[in-house]
């Protein structure tokens, strides 16, 4: 029976909901953190006051709270990484008049004795399966699945869609896009989402082999074909990739002569491995991945123009990262997460002044370059939060994002501080050095050292 009002209803509540076993939060359609239960603060060590008015992102780790107020659609008992173990969580979306305006979400573990033994045995399964999955990305050399491919932008989620959209068939695939935009964990999902993912995935980096291997390293050779030759000779990619996926990573840098041979291939479905008179019949899918203009080479005729059709069937174009700015923080704390573990040192989280210089960065190396960032820093760091001075100089000096807090008096003074810190770091705390560098008189340099506490 539902409890009538003077049957102890706030008392109900505050048992149900304030100090019961289970975890709550409730999140606003953006994703900011509206209520959090005593439970949930308790566990997350957290004061209640500072959590109400946060982004949900920024009190739980690996939260997808957010994502739910904004899909709408319920996620029941998923595995969620919190505080080094794995718990159970439900994620509901609330709506009011057929309009989501938020979600709930409840947490049905913590850290208790008999979830630490089932948590155990999950770790030791989960170990297990990683193991299996190891062995079979071994073997068929696809590592990556869609789900490794970290982006809430639109842009991105549409690419995933399009992604599933073509998987499945045969059709040739042309991945474009600057250097370390994904290109290759694109193409490693696709594999893993076609009919062919139990056959291998086989990479050729086509800039990296030497123009007179090309032949041979593509379709392999008899024994005997040349002098130094193995003997019983050696397959080639395309036999390794049989009935599977050939990616063909940097094909813009192939050599004119290797395209032409690819191409035959490709209208053939026949190779001839070096030395040999017999044709072998091939079924692989190509994938072809490059950062470089096609069409121009075309007109430099750098590139074959029925090379290009025939792997332009479907074209996916991935966009620079300073085109899709949604993505930067959760991939930088996605990697940072990533590196954390591998590494074991403890670095939780990245400053709120460290995303805003990430957002005004071109990336001229996209997510590899953040990938390398964030490793530095957090080899750099002192503390457990990445800040602007674990940042390489060209991100440091790359930063225009003031703070607006406080008088204007207050923002001269703590870009000023900023400067002189920056300044004694790059003298490696030489003052007269610094002093030089910054064009200021040693006797004021020494003052404002004094004054801003940087002794
Ligand atoms: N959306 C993403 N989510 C997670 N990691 C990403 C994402 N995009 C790129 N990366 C990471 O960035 C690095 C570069 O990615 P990848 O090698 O796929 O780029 P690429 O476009 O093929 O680069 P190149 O043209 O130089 O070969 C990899 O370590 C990859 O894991």
């Amino acid at each position: 029976m539902f409890p009538q009002d003077n049957d102890y209803k706030d008392e109900i509540f505050k048992t149900v909901f304030e100090d019961a076993y289970h975890c709550f939060v409730v999140v606003d359609k953006h994703g900011f953190v509206t209520y959090m239960n005593n439970s949930y603060c308790h566990f997350l060590n957290l004061d209640k006051d500072l959590v109400i008015g946060k982004h949900v992102t920024d009190v739980i780790e690996n939260s997808r709270m957010h994502i739910v107020a904004q899909t709408g659609i319920e996620e029941i008992a998923d595995l969620q990484f919190i505080r080094g173990n794995h718990m159970v969580a439900n994620r509901i979306p609330v709506r009011s008049n057929g309009e989501i305006v938020g979600a709930v979400g409840t947490v049905l573990f913590r850290d208790t004795k008999e979830w630490m033994s089932m948590n155990s045995h999950i770790k030791d399964l989960l170990l297990e399966l990683e193991h299996y999955r190891n062995q079979q990305r071994k073997q068929h050399g696809a590592t990556y699945s869609l789900h490794d491919i970290v982006g809430s932008s639109d842009k991105m989620n549409l690419l995933k869609e399009q992604v599933k959209k073509i998987a499945t068939g045969d059709v040739s695939i042309l991945l474009r896009g600057e250097s370390g935009t994904g290109k290759e964990l694109f193409a490693h999902s696709i594999h893993h989402l076609s009919e062919r993912n139990a056959k291998p995935f086989i990479k050729v980096n086509c800039a990296a082999i030497p123009e007179h291997l090309l032949e041979s390293e593509l379709f392999g050779y008899q024994e005997g074909a040349f002098t130094g030759a193995k003997k019983g000779g050696k397959p080639g990619k395309f036999q390794l990739a049989d009935g599977g996926t050939l990616f063909l990573d940097e094909i813009g840098d192939m050599p004119l002569s290797a395209q032409v041979k690819i191409l035959r291939v490709l209208q053939e479905g026949e190779i001839e491995a070096v030395g040999s008179v017999q044709l072998e019949q091939i079924d692989v899918r190509i994938i072809a991945a490059t950062n470089q203009p096609l069409e121009a080479l075309i007109d430099k005729q750098k590139f074959r123009e029925d090379l290009f059709y025939r792997i332009n069937v479907v074209q996916l174009q991935i966009p620079p990262l300073r085109d899709r700015p949604e993505d930067i923080q959760v991939l930088a704390k996605y990697i940072l997460h990533k590196i954390t573990r591998r590494t074991g040192k403890r670095v939780t989280d990245i400053d709120e002044q460290v995303l805003s210089c990430f957002y005004s960065y071109r990336w001229p190396g996209n997510a590899r370059e953040l990938e390398n960032v964030i490793e530095s820093a957090v080899h750099l760091t002192n503390s457990e939060i990445i800040k602007m001075e674990d940042l390489p100089d060209r991100l440091q000096l790359n930063n225009h994002s003031i703070e607006l807090t406080g008088s204007l008096k207050d923002i001269v003074e703590q870009t000023e501080k900023q400067a002189i810190r920056r300044a004694l770091d790059k003298c490696s705390g030489d003052k007269i050095k610094a002093a030089e560098l910054l064009k200021v008189g040693k006797s004021s340099f020494y003052e404002k050292i004094k004054k801003y506490d940087l002794q």
